[in-house]
């Protein structure tokens, strides 16, 4: 299975400025999905608005790419992965959430997960907590300096975590050869871990162990 970036030739600036747009649009269409699950609105209203949804997507699907948006970068080092199910610009579906890292193999990011991310009543998905989990883990295993791929993810599920904010935060612990061991927690902010996390990252035997001037490397920044 070939994992292929696209290489497409838009100046960054023309870029920059598709996804704060896009962005835009995102924020406004998480916004309906919360909305959608948590009205109270008669049924009538329901299946008006239903109408005015699907009469908006018939719009944005004038222009549309034939499948999935991928992971794009341009030769200025730029890329963009608007689709992607964590960190995409472009995916209402995603958490809103901003990884931030630093420069010593750590990252952490806070955010605020809502209706759409029940699991038990009040809390947090599992689903999600791992999904969450797995970005921040493989950013920072990757440090967008080499191509890493989740091998094993052990979670420890600890104390429920209620929605309203999180902090996430991972560490690389260890590394040999092509595997990288990285530690990671989410919790409510100041408090002590929900889910504590172990994941073992692999640098693919097809993937150079070092691809640090590749044009792919800031993929999930995108
Ligand atoms: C770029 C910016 C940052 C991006 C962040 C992204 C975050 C999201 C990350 C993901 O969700 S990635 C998607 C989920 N993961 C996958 O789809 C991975 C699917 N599996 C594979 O593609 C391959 O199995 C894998 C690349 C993981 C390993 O294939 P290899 O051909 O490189 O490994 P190989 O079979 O040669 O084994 C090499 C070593 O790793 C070990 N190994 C292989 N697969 C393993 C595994 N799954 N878990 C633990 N260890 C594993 C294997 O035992 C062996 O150990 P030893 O060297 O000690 O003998």
């Amino acid at each position: 299975m070939t994992i292929a970036f696209i290489h497409e030739e838009i100046p960054t600036e023309q870029v920059e400025q598709r996804e704060k747009v896009l962005s835009s649009l995102t924020d406004a269409v998480r916004d309906l999905v919360d909305a959608t699950i948590r009205s109270t609105v008669a049924d009538d209203e329901l299946d008006a608005v239903r109408a005015e949804v699907e009469a908006l997507a018939a719009r944005l699907r004038a222009a549309q790419l034939p499948g999935p948006a991928g992971v794009r970068y341009n030769s200025e080092g730029r890329s963009w992965n608007w689709g992607n199910a964590v960190v995409g610009r472009g995916n209402a579906v995603a958490p809103p959430v901003d990884i931030t890292h630093d420069e010593f193999g750590s990252a952490y990011a806070e955010l605020t997960l809502g209706a759409a991310y029940e699991g038990p009543p009040g809390m947090v998905h599992g689903g999600v907590s791992a999904l969450l989990l797995d970005q921040i883990m493989g950013e920072t295993a990757s440090g967008f300096k080499r191509l890493t791929m989740t091998g094993t993810l052990t979670l420890r599920y600890r104390r429920p975590l209620p929605l309203g904010p999180v902090r996430l935060e991972a560490q690389i612990d260890r590394e040999s050869g092509r595997k990288i061991t990285v530690e990671a927690r989410i919790g409510v902010p100041g408090e002590d871990a929900a889910v504590e996390a172990t994941g073992l990252f692999l640098i693919p035997s097809w993937a150079p162990l070092d691809e640090s001037a590749a044009s792919w490397s800031r993929s999930a920044e995108g």
